[in-house]
């Protein structure tokens, strides 16, 4: 399988009043092309600052303390701004959990688009922009001509996200990484998006890298996963493999919070309180 990224020794740590907070202890990983990958764990486990420090988007005070992440021949955590900023959007699409916080309010959704093909420096026309209202279709907008004349706060929450799934999608990147993409949508809309994602990534030769609390999500989208637990990758392989044949305690917990008889899920708490190391 080709390797898509591969990250090493990632260390992420947080320069707080109090001292340093390591976030993340030197984690590895990689994704494959044709692949999509599941990031899971409890809340604070790390999982958004996995792929916050991989594409450089992490806040202040965190910041990136040793580490590569290998993407195209090139090391993205030695990327200077300007450098990065070529590939975020164009080979590497990124959907953050909030959709409306990805979303210009007040700049018509077609100049969005348009926008994001200038800032890459290709050509906005009949063609790129035909492009988007079928990615808009593809994603389940509804009059995708209507929704790009109008503004994101005209839009659901649903209809947000599925618009910022077609702009991460619009200049094919190669890679598409999403952090809790269907977290604020309810089930039917969650398995749509979802199901249009894999559709629009994986089964068209590109790669997918996914956070969620969701093992379900994992279990029916995802190749393989990465179990994270405080800052570590605890446990990863595939899917079929981790979830059937579970080999880390924290995993055997993790997956016995979903499926107790009385169907319901632990909470994170009570789930950190059933293992520890
Ligand atoms: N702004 C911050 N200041 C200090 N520490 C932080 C900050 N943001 C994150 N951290 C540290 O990084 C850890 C991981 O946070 P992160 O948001 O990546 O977890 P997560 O698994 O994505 O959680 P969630 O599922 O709730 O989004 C936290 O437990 C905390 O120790």
């Amino acid at each position: 399988m080709t390797t898509r990224l591969q990250v090493r020794d990632l260390v992420t740590e947080f320069d707080t009043r109090g001292g340093t907070v390591r976030a993340l202890h030197g984690i590895s990983f990689e994704v494959g092309q044709s692949e999509a990958v599941g990031i899971v764990g409890e809340s604070g486990s790390g999982k958004s600052t996995v792929v916050r420090s991989v594409i450089k988007l992490l806040m202040p005070p965190g910041r990136v303390a040793g580490g590569s992440a290998v993407f195209s021949g090139q090391d993205l955590l030695q990327l200077r701004e300007r450098d990065i900023r070529s590939i975020r959007g164009k080979e590497i699409g990124f959907i953050a959990q909030n959709p409306f916080s990805a979303l210009n309010p007040v700049v018509r959704i077609e100049k969005q688009f348009a926008n994001i093909a200038k800032a890459h420096g290709l050509p906005v026309d009949g063609a790129s922009r035909e492009h988007a209202l079928q990615l808009l279709a593809a994603t389940g907008v509804n009059e995708p001509q209507r929704v790009m004349h109008g503004y994101a706060h005209e839009l659901s929450g649903g209809m947000a996200q599925r618009v910022v799934i077609a702009m991460a999608l619009f200049l094919n990147p190669r890679l598409v990484i999403a952090d809790e993409p269907t977290t604020a949508l309810d089930l039917t809309v969650q398995r749509q998006v979802l199901d249009t994602l894999r559709r629009l990534t994986v089964d068209s030769g590109r790669s997918m890298l996914i956070v969620t609390h969701d093992l379900g999500v994992v279990a029916e989208y995802c190749d393989r996963v990465l179990v994270m637990y405080q800052g570590e990758i605890v446990e990863q392989g595939e899917v079929s493999q981790v979830f059937v044949d579970p080999q880390h305690p924290y995993t055997v917990s993790l997956l016995n919070s979903v499926v107790r008889p009385e169907g319901d899920a632990a909470p994170a708490a009570e789930l950190s309180e059933s293992w520890r190391p």
